[in-house]
């Protein structure tokens, strides 16, 4: 029996309100084609006014999930998400080196919009160090950038030596993600490829308060493409189309930073699915 149909991994956490990590990987990678299934690091009881509780899974259920996937799936491509602390970050990157799903996008979650820590302190360097030289893709937004690679980041240029600071410790592509950049009227992102090759990703910023699941929902759809096998720049390109138009074909749900509208379409969707 044929087992092609295009499959993506997420790797992180849960959101009780629907509008960032697993499940707005989830919903993404369903509107973009592609079968979706989960490795829950982490449960958070949280809303669109901040983070109330967390609990992070034992490490023997997140070895688990992997090797239920493992079994049964046939997973083209995979990202992950809030991974909680060292331990969970450990447990991961050792499942990651047991089992192939593909190219890996690490999404480095560090802190939530209203502020509640998703990945504890001792486990920054724990990413930096053994997780990072894992990833075909790092997209940090502008904070976890200047954790990562150390340093300010308050200029494009600095975006740019930023990037290229973490490709030289061991990430081969990087998205420096500028949707925290100090200039109202853009939210340009930077990349930076493998072969040397780098550009920038343009948008005008729309000011919005319904910018939750912005970092989970670029970083699933560029995984989503991925798995259908689009090159990294066709996928990053799609993957800032997309979160451009769930953020400008917004909805108003909840009474805080509200979630994205997932069913936004971009311009090329005629001829991707
Ligand atoms: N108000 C906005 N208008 C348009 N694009 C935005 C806006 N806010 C964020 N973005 C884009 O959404 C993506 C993720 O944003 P960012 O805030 O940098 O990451 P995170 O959600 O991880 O904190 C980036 O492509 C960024 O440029
Ligand atoms: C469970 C969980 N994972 C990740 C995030 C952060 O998501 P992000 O896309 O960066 O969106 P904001 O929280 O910044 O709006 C989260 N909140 N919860």
């Amino acid at each position: 029996m044929t087992n092609d149909f295009p499959q993506a991994l997420t790797i992180a956490g849960t959101d009780s309100g629907g509008g960032a990590g697993i499940s707005a990987d989830f919903k993404t990678m369903q509107m973009r084609g592609v079968f979706a299934t989960m490795v829950v690091v982490a449960v958070t009881a949280q809303n669109t006014l901040g983070v109330q509780d967390a609990l992070a899974m034992p490490p023997k259920l997140i070895d688990e999930q992997f090797f239920s996937l493992a079994a049964d799936f046939n997973i083209r491509a995979c990202k992950t998400g809030m991974l909680a602390d060292s331990l969970r970050v450990k447990t991961v990157v050792n499942n990651l080196k047991q089992y192939n799903f593909g190219p890996l996008t690490v999404d480095p979650v560090m802190i939530a919009k209203g502020g509640a820590k998703l990945l504890s302190e001792d486990a920054i360097s724990v990413v930096r160090e053994q997780l990072l030289p894992l990833a075909d893709l790092i997209t940090p937004n502008l904070p976890e950038a200047e954790e990562l690679a150390q340093m300010k980041i308050t200029t494009e240029a600095e975006m740019e030596a930023a990037g290229h600071r973490l490709q030289s410790m061991g990430a081969k592509n990087v998205l420096v993600k500028g949707g925290h950049f100090s200039n109202d009227g853009e939210a340009n992102d930077f990349v930076l490829l493998e072969n040397g090759h780098s550009f920038w990703m343009t948008a005008k910023r729309k000011q919005t308060q319904n910018t939750h699941g912005t970092g989970d929902t670029i970083s699933s759809c560029i995984t989503a493409e991925l798995a259908k096998g689009k090159s990294m720049e066709d996928a990053l390109k799609i993957g800032k189309a997309y979160v451009e138009a769930t953020i400008k074909q917004g909805i108003n749900v909840g009474h805080g930073h509200g979630p994205l509208n997932h069913w936004a379409k971009i311009r090329s969707d005629n001829n991707e699915l």
